[in-house]
């Protein structure tokens, strides 16, 4: 056996020699350059040796195969050339192991993602384990960068091209059972016996038994027209123009990566291997440097460093929380109990005045849970236990008991005031109250309680089963432990959470107000509906302010604007045009009147004309799409920054995460902050006293920024 730095190399009695992998220093085995150069020679060993008549290769860190490239080494390439020069080394290591004349099996458990698959397509045979924490992809494009260790390549010719197109254009994750119906795997077994099944697979190949892997179910299963489509150049062509499409529908021309995948994989396939390779470094190399993959990496680390932050500035432990009540059976509540028994596995007692409520509230779950059990994502037996954790009521039984209650009812003080009271009565004197309020600021909510220092904002978004953030709002009172309780249980559940002071809006609806309201201002001036979202959805968010505005409620969103207004003055003003719709009892999608017509015979989406007359204006008016996108940005962008400065966002960072993962900002300006810092701080009070000048005082830069423009600051180093 011969120790290295980054694996054990243990040659056994039965010819088999086990590669196993243990990064030091690391939680996750990543695969580093020195890594690379360690495993050069001891690859030729295995070719020279007579002795060895196969190899396996493994990873000795608990669930953690191999967790991609090494994210850190992309930050240190100052030039494409550095960086296509770490995609050239890995080419060259992965494959000296693809034409090694001897077995090379993978034996997979736990992450296998990016540069660790790889890896594992270049040797001869893949094992996996059916543990949930064994997941199976190639998620580079999240990071804007592509699969630059062969995975464009070998994944096409393994799955097919369609399929793999389909994984590295989303980054999706598969589990076992998918990975195996894809042809992916060879065998999927129990992690106790993946060694012996590796030796196994290795001594079959020997014996020539398994020459191949199995072929992917995209081409047994969906027929033989498939196979016809791919391997011929007219049917690629038209599986090619097809993502294409698809790519430039979702992405607006935003994110170069997905572009070069198809290039890759199409240059690969009618041009061969060698030519595939030599593009893939190239283009690795230019996404790694690129802005976008920038902004998206500073993402993966922010949401990381998140991970492990509890939320306060001492060391304050969260307490285990057992049971929690919900009140409300609504869509927040349901949502909310949902993400508590599914994803935190707790206890949850839903409270809903009416018997309709409580059912709805279990069957929002249930709908859910039988959508993953139909998908073999959970068995049936584990579904029943899920739902045996949810019970419902229309009194104040069970309660006794739970830790936490989160309230989710209507959007009126009066109405919270009560739930604090009944809380209070029917629960024990340690019950944390958490209110899932998205406008009444939690100190007026906290006013009459008897335990102010137990009351805490819950900002959740709706859908909460979908969206990844959690505002926790602290007022002055909430003590520390309160805080860090509830950041581990939104982490339980599944959810990216943000600690933010107590303030009107918050952070992610004070952010959002000024960006939709500059959609009001200009639609009243005479810009198009259509255009105003056009506009927004083009600079990179998923959905335009208009038809949020409609998804949200109009009725909703003029609910919020006079707190801010009351908070912060003129800049936050609610525009005529929505104070007019809402006389009009316009609440958008929930009364199928809004912005948009849902009358259901419209084909797609099409613009309700109406809205026009109620406003006493003709859309005529011109503005360039990109001076759109660039006042809503300044203005989120601006308010961002008096949030930081005010002290209601902890650190740039969560306000970077807090708008991307709360509002959509696009993922590949960074955030914000990092918007800002890419422009200049010197740009942006420019541009924003520009626009002061033409518009008013509502594009006034923040002091924060003004005194940073002085300093020539920025807000990450
Ligand atoms: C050439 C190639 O094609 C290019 C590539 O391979 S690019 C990389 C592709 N891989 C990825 O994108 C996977 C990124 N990692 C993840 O998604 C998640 O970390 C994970 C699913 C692997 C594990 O998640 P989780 O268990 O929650 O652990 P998490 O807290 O995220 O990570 C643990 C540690 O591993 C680190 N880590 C994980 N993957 C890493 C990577 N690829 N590079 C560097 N560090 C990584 C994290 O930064 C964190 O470090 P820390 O403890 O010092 O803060």
């Amino acid at each position: 056996m011969s120790d290295n730095t980054f694996f054990t190399f243990e040659h056994q009695e039965d010819g088999i020699a086990v590669i196993t992998i243990d990064v030091p220093g690391e939680s996750q085995n990543v695969l580093k350059m020195e890594f690379i150069e360690e495993l050069e020679p001891v690859i030729d060993q295995v070719k020279s040796d007579s002795s060895i008549k196969g190899l396996i290769i493994r990873s000795g860190k608990a669930g953690s195969f191999i967790a991609g490239a090494d994210i850190t080494m992309f930050g240190k390439a100052n030039t494409a050339e550095d960086a296509e020069k770490l995609s050239t080394d890995g080419h060259r290591i992965f494959n000296k192991i693809e034409n090694l004349k001897k077995p090379v099996v993978a034996a997979i458990h736990g992450t296998c993602l990016g540069g660790g698959l790889e890896l594992s397509l270049a040797c001869s045979g893949r094992v996996i384990s059916d543990s949930p924490k064994t997941k199976i992809g190639l998620p580079e494009v999240q990071l804007g960068v592509l699969p630059g260790g062969g995975g464009t390549q070998r994944l096409p010719r393994l799955v097919g091209i369609a399929p793999s197109l389909d994984m590295m254009l989303t980054g999706k994750q598969l589990f076992p059972k998918q990975a195996k119906k894809l042809g992916l795997v060879d065998e999927v077994v129990p992690e106790a016996n993946l060694m012996k099944a590796a030796k196994k697979r290795v001594s079959d190949l020997r014996k020539g038994k398994e020459k191949k892997a199995p072929i992917s179910s995209y081409f047994t299963m969906k027929g033989i027209q498939k196979l016809v489509l791919e391997s011929n150049p007219i049917g690629r062509n038209i599986i090619f123009d097809q993502a294409r499409k698809t790519v430039e529908k979702k992405t607006k021309g935003n994110y170069p990566a997905p572009k070069k995948i198809i290039e890759c994989v199409e240059k690969g396939m009618s041009q061969g291997m060698e030519a595939g390779l030599a593009i893939e470094a190239r283009n690795f190399g230019q996404l790694v440097v690129s802005p976008e993959a920038k902004a998206l990496i500073s993402v993966f680390f922010a949401t990381t460093e998140l991970k492990k932050d509890n939320g306060v500035d001492s060391d304050a432990e969260a307490v285990e929380l057992n049971k929690i009540g919900v009140l409300g059976g609504g869509l927040m509540g349901s949502g909310i109990a949902y993400v508590s028994v599914d994803k935190a596995k707790k206890k949850v007692r839903v409270k809903d005045v009416r018997e309709e409520g409580v059912n709805g509230a279990l069957n929002y779950s249930w709908k859910l849970i039988s959508k993953k059990m139909k998908k073999r994502i959970v068995s049936p037996s584990d579904a029943r236990r899920t739902m045996s954790y949810l019970t419902g009521t229309t009194d104040y039984s069970g309660f006794k008991d739970t830790d936490m209650v989160i309230e989710a009812v209507f959007e009126d003080l009066d109405l919270k005031h009560q739930m604090v009271k009944d809380v209070e009565e029917h629960c024990s004197d340690n019950t944390i109250f958490a209110t899932n309020t998205s406008s009444i600021p939690i100190t007026k909510i906290a006013g009459g309680a008897k335990n102010p220092e137990k009351v805490v904002g819950l900002h959740y978004f709706s859908p909460v089963e979908k969206m990844p953030l959690v505002e926790i709002i602290a007022t002055k009172k909430t003590e520390d432990w309160v805080i860090a309780t509830c950041v581990a249980l939104a982490k339980q559940q599944g959810k990216t959470p943000i600690v933010v002071n107590d303030g009107a809006g918050f952070y992610v609806n004070r952010i959002l107000a000024p960006y939709i309201n500059e959609a009001g201002i200009l639609l009243n001036e005479g810009v198009a509906i259509e255009k105003l979202d056009k506009a927004m959805v083009q600079a990179g968010f998923p959905v335009g302010p208009i038809t949020l505005l409609d998804e949200v409620g109009i009725d909703v969103a003029t609910k919020v604007a006079p707190i801010l207004e009351d908070a912060f003055g003129e800049r936050m003003s609610t525009p005529k045009a929505f104070e007019k719709l809402k006389e009009d009892d316009r609440k958008g999608k929930k009364n199928k009147r809004g912005f948009y017509k849902y009358d259901g015979k419209s084909k797609g989406k099409e613009v309700d004309e109406s809205v026009y007359s109620v406003l006493g204006i003709s859309p005529d008016k011109h503005v360039d799409g990109k001076e759109i996108a660039e006042r809503g940005l300044l203005l989120m962008a601006n308010e961002a920054a008096r949030c930081l400065d005010e002290g209601i966002i902890r650190s740039a960072r969560d306000g970077d995460i807090g708008a991307i993962f709360g509002i959509g900002f696009p993922p590949f300006k960074g955030g914000p902050f990092r918007y800002m810092d890419s422009l200049g701080i010197e740009t942006v009070v420019e541009r924003l006293e520009h626009y002061q000048q033409l518009h008013g005082d509502r594009y006034k830069p923040a002091d924060i920024l003004v005194k940073m423009k002085s300093n020539s600051d920025s807000f990450h180093s």
